[in-house]
This record gives C-alpha cells, structure tokens and sequence, in this order.
C-alpha cells in the first residue's frame, strides 16, 4: 500500500496540529459522552497504551478475557480525534480501527474507554456536561521528548522529525503535534486542582510499583479485585508482556516501520541519559526551570 506523504504542522488554534487530528473537528466537538465513558488523555509518548491496556483488562479481562489477545489496542480504546491518514473529512471508512468519532459512537461495550491526547481546552464539552472520569497520564519531558523522536521516526502518518538536535529545540518551541509539552501537562495539572473526576498519574510512578498504582486506579474507579484478578492485571501490562503482545504493540498498524523502531521501545525511566549531550542538558534545565517556574507539577526523571 502507498503511503501518502508525511503530513506538515500548522498552527490550529494556537496549538501544532497535523490534519489526521484536525479534520473531523466538528464531530470531535460534538462528541455525545455517556456518564459512564472514560477517558484516557496524555500528551503522546506519556503511557497512553499502557493505561488504556490496564483499563481494558480491569474492565474486560474477566467476561471477555480473549479480548486482549483478538483486538487491537485502537478497537477497544478508540483515538477520539484521530481520522485515517489519506482518508479526507467526509469520505473516511468509519470503521473502529480508524478510532475516530463514529467508531466510539458505535462502541456496545460500556463503559467506552476512550483515548485523547488533545489538551485540555480542546476537551469536548459533553465530557464535563457528563461528568465524567478522567485519567491522566504524564511523563517527564526528557524521557517524552526521546520517546516522540523515536516514534516520529518510525510513523510515517507523522510529521518528520528532522535530526535529534533539531527535534530538541522544535520540542522546546512546542512545535510537535499537539503542542507543547510544557502548555499539556500544566493545563491538565490546573484542571485537575477543580475537579475530583480526573486522576493525575505518572508514568515514573507506574515504572516504579505498577502495582501500586493499579490499586490507585482501582481506588479512583471504585473497583475491587481479587487477588488473582489483580495480579493478572499487573502481569498483562508489564513491559514485556505488552511489547509480545500484537494487540499492544502496534504491530498491526501499516504506518509505522518497525525497522526503524519498535513502538515498545524501551519503557524506561531515564533513557534521555543515552540521548543528550551534556551542554543539551544544561540548556534543557534553564528553560525547564524558566517554564515550569509558576506550577506545582513536579516530575523525576530517574527512579
Ligand atoms: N507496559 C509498559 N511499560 C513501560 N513502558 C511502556 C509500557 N507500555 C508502553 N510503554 C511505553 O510508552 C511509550 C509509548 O507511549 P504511548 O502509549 O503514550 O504512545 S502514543 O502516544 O499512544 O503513541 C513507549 O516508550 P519508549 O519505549 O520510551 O519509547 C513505550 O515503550
């Protein structure tokens, strides 16, 4: 199959945004939540496949436990804003594997489970009418920004990610689809200040006791789990396990080029240390410092 070429960012309401996550804006919108829906938003490369399987598995993993093992990651936590690269607004097979709207819409299963990566002034209104559950997920910038340039790489329905230096810097800028870092994490931190429906995590935190934070999800969505449920659980979302797994490791998507990188990569907290030089470092630190300057959100960037 030709791929068409790799898409350009522009400037979409003041964030970078490449059209696969602009096209479908009305719909997006729109959007209809349920009560029940849950959502799992993070600025990308932060843990989104990683929670959206732990999420799954709470919910699925006893009625339908061959679920985990039959349908991809993008059929059972459809992408709300994504629409399929070479596929225009309007004449796009609405079909659950193109996430999408219209897939979510069709889902039977309840509750949806629902990914976004849009930041949080992008959420449609009917998620806050519904008052629904959110859980965030985020992960240091230094770790993120090695994690995106590899995935920029090797996903061709991305734009191109120029050399690791360049890269650095349009981070920096906030020039990478779905904008900056920096804008992302703060947004959703303040949110959360207000609003008890949204759950904040870390992917260090996970990295560290994934354990831990399962019954920290369990606690916010007021499941409980036997012990066997439980472990089944932390087994299913180890690294390991999920870069196995076809239905977890994207292996199935035709627009990523698993030659170039694998999209479970290395899952790890701390491997910015093998990418930066040291004068990035510095200069990383300064802005840090300077961005980060009027927030509470504090991060580890090793374990
Ligand atoms: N189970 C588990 N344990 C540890 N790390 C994990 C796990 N699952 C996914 N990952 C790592 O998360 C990175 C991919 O992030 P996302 O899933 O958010 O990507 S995406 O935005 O949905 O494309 C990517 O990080 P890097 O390896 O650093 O590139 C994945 O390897």
């Amino acid at each position: 199959m030709e791929l068409p070429p790799r898409p350009e960012l522009f400037d979409f309401h003041g964030v970078s945004m490449i059209t696969y996550f602009t096209d479908n804006w009305e719909n997006v919108q729109n959007f209809q939540a349920r009560p029940d829906d849950i959502v799992i938003a993070t600025y990308p490369k932060a843990g989104t496949t990683w929670v959206s399987h732990m999420l799954d598995l709470l919910y699925f993993g006893k009625s339908s436990p061959e679920r985990g093992s039959t349908m991809p990651i993008s059929e059972r936590v459809p992408f709300l804003e994504f629409t399929a690269p070479g596929q225009p607004s309007g004449q796009r097979d609405a079909t659950i594997s193109n996430g999408s709207v219209e897939a979510a819409d069709k889902m039977p299963s309840s509750p949806r489970l629902i990914k976004t990566h849009l930041p949080v002034q992008f959420v449609p209104k009917s998620f806050w009418e519904q008052n629904c559950r959110i859980i965030y997920v985020a992960r240091n910038a230094k770790d993120n920004v090695v994690s995106f340039f590899h995935f920029d790489r090797m996903n061709m329905g991305q734009p191109e990610p120029g050399d690791w230096p360049s890269f650095l810097q349009r981070f920096q800028e906030g020039k990478m689809v779905f904008g900056s870092w920096y804008d992302h994490v703060k947004g959703w931190w303040e949110k959360k200040q207000t609003n008890p429906k949204i759950l904040y995590l870390m992917y260090e935190d996970l990295a560290e006791d994934r354990g831990r934070e399962l019954d920290r999800v369990c606690s916010f969505l007021g499941l409980s789990l036997t012990e066997e449920e439980r472990c089944k659980v932390i087994e299913g979302v180890g690294f390991d396990a999920m870069k196995k797994n076809s239905m977890t490791n994207y292996s199935t998507d035709k627009y990523m080029d698993f030659k170039i990188s694998p999209f479970m990569r290395k899952g790890k907290v701390g491997d910015w240390k093998s990418h930066f030089t040291v004068s990035q470092n510095e200069q990383f630190d300064k802005e840090y410092q300077k961005k980060m300057t009027h927030t509470t959100l504090r991060f580890r960037t090793e374990i």
